[in-house]
């Protein structure tokens, strides 16, 4: 169970709703994965068309909770006034906020970010926003107003897992009282357990999933990915040592003369 701004969530695993082969494949890989909350891109899913009122069903029959998020936006008023749009669509005051600032990189824009986050908050909105692993832009969010922090793995859609396992070691040391969801460039499950078992909250991912020759296979081994690291986590793991230590005693061996 994962405590998150008074909402009781039943897995650690948050999951995108784009690039499915299927409206179908989606539903279903949200079943097998586990997962109680999804996001969904507002500004992408109206730009390319899609039947929105039918998609915007299927995703609220899915039983999880919904995480609307500003992908595609590249300005504050973008990004803000998509944020509302959310909130009227899926009458829900969460928003994962992305800003882009990077074509190339699909980089967050950090001073948009902290600048939307801003405006957002103050209308009330709880803003989950997209950001890099800097610390200090992390303080300026949270004197922003967000209680959550979404640093990234690496560039969405990239695969990648974890780049800088240091910066995030470093920002969990931080802020080990703010819940952190681990956020794009996810690859394998492999990469989930390792960021989970650093103490990250939870984590969020889609197109691991979505591109995957499974994705419903897929969405379930992360789901299993994210509570072994989570379990790990909570395990109290060794630390790795340069020397070998034996694993069996070596008192009372046998003796062959
Ligand atoms: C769906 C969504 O919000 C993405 O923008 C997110 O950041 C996931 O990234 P990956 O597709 O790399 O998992």
């Amino acid at each position: 169970m994962f405590e998150l701004l008074g909402t009781t969530l039943p897995s650690r695993l948050f999951l995108g709703t784009a690039q499915y082969p299927s409206p179908a494949i989606l539903a279903d890989a949200v079943q097998a994965s586990g997962t109680s909350v999804v996001t969904v891109s507002l500004r992408r899913e109206m730009a390319g068309g899609r039947d929105g009122e039918k998609f915007w069903s299927l995703i609220r029959s899915l039983g999880t909770r919904i995480l609307p998020n500003t992908a595609g936006c590249h300005s504050v008023k973008e990004a803000v006034t998509t944020a509302k749009m959310a909130r009227e669509v899926f009458g829900t005051s969460w928003i994962k906020l992305e800003v882009i600032g990077n074509h190339d990189t699909l980089q967050p824009d950090v001073f948009g970010l902290v600048e939307a986050a801003r405006i957002l908050c103050d209308d009330g909105f709880a803003v989950f926003p997209y950001t890099t692993d800097d610390l200090v832009v992390a303080e300026r969010l949270l004197e922003a107003g967000c209680q959550t922090l979404m640093p990234w793995c690496a560039p969405i859609g990239s695969a990648l897992g974890p780049v800088n396992l240091t910066a995030l070691r470093s920002m969990r040391k931080h802020f080990p009282d703010v819940p952190m969801i681990v956020d794009a460039g996810l690859g394998r499950p492999s990469h989930a357990a390792t960021v989970m078992e650093l103490g990250f909250d939870a984590v969020l991912l889609n197109t691991a999933v979505a591109r995957a020759a499974d994705p419903v296979g897929m969405a379930r081994a992360f789901g299993k990915a994210v509570d072994a690291g989570r379990e790990a986590f909570l395990s109290g793991m060794l630390e790795p040592r340069d020397v070998a230590v034996p694993s069996t005693p070596t008192i009372g061996r046998a003796v062959f003369s």
